[in-house]
């Protein structure tokens, strides 16, 4: 038998107090399930790194926390998530303001092709979190201060969105993110289209963001998840191998595929 068909998760998918819960999920694309029985508790004010070969889940997993998975006609989630207690898969959840408490950063920057103001007052408007321009002033400031943006983009905020830097960009979708009030953060590959001096900025950014926010991060970089994560999740052919501190998986790993992964032996 395989090691795969046989593993069971170790360290500690399960916690005290979580934030989100994923209790026995399971992702079908059509007939082909891509996600097998994952149970994992996100603390609140923790980044967690999810991270394993290409293929393995990371972002399937990563989308069923915010039902981004609903978007994909053949996509089929059973099992259950819990945001504060409550199931964001029952049928009464409505998407809308749930995509905005779980927000998701994508790989590449995707910013609307409207203002700088714009790209950012966009959801606090749908939303109706501002009751009037100087209300919404407010939050476009504070959420371009909070991603760490505010300064070089102050005196052009009703230029492009489009015209930033990808580092810029990347950070204004954060902004955006932030605007409409979230309070755990989806991130996917969100660095990787991106040089290592604008890495690096989001990169402190991610450390700040956590003060406030809980967050989850899917990461090809090995070095990105030691960098800003306090737990990191293992995964491998859609199963949950081990999640444990991040400084432990780096450096003393449970579980021999863990181990083989973080050695460059596959992946
Ligand atoms: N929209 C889709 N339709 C059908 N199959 C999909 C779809 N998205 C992902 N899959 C399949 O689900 C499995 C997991 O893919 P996923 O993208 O979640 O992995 P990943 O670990 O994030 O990979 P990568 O690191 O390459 O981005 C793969 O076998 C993939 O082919």
């Amino acid at each position: 038998m395989s090691i795969i068909e046989n593993h069971k998760t170790v360290g500690s998918p399960l916690s005290e107090g979580a934030k989100l819960r994923a209790r026995d999920v399971c992702v079908f694309y059509g007939e082909k399930q891509a996600i097998y029985n994952v149970s994992l508790d996100i603390r609140q004010n923790e980044v967690i790194a999810l991270i394993g070969p290409s293929g393995c889940g990371k972002s399937t997993f990563l989308r069923c926390l915010n039902r981004m998975n609903d978007t994909i006609d053949i996509c089929n989630v059973t099992g259950e998530i819990l945001l504060d207690g409550d199931n964001i898969y029952d049928p009464r959840v409505d998407v809308v303001p749930l995509r905005a408490t779980v927000g998701m950063v994508f790989q590449k920057p995707n910013p609307f092709p409207k203002s700088i103001y714009d790209n950012i007052a966009y959801g606090p408007r749908i939303h109706g979190l501002a009751s009037s321009r100087v209300d919404l002033d407010e939050i476009v400031e504070k959420s371009l201060q909070r991603a760490g943006l505010w300064n070089e983009v102050k005196d052009r905020l009703h230029a492009p969105g489009t015209g930033l830097s990808g580092g810029q960009q990347q950070r204004l979708c954060i902004a955006r993110t932030i605007a409409v009030d979230p309070e755990v953060i989806l991130m996917d590959e969100p660095c990787s289209a991106l040089d290592p001096i604008a890495t690096a900025k989001i990169e402190e950014l991610i450390d700040e963001l956590r003060e406030n926010y809980t967050i989850a991060i899917v990461t090809h970089s090995m070095q990105q998840a030691a960098r800003v994560s306090q737990r990191t999740a293992y995964f491998h052919l859609g199963q949950l191998i081990e999640v444990n501190a991040t400084d432990k998986v780096f450096t003393t790993p449970e579980h021999q595929l863990t181990e083989a992964y973080i050695t460059g032996r596959f992946g």
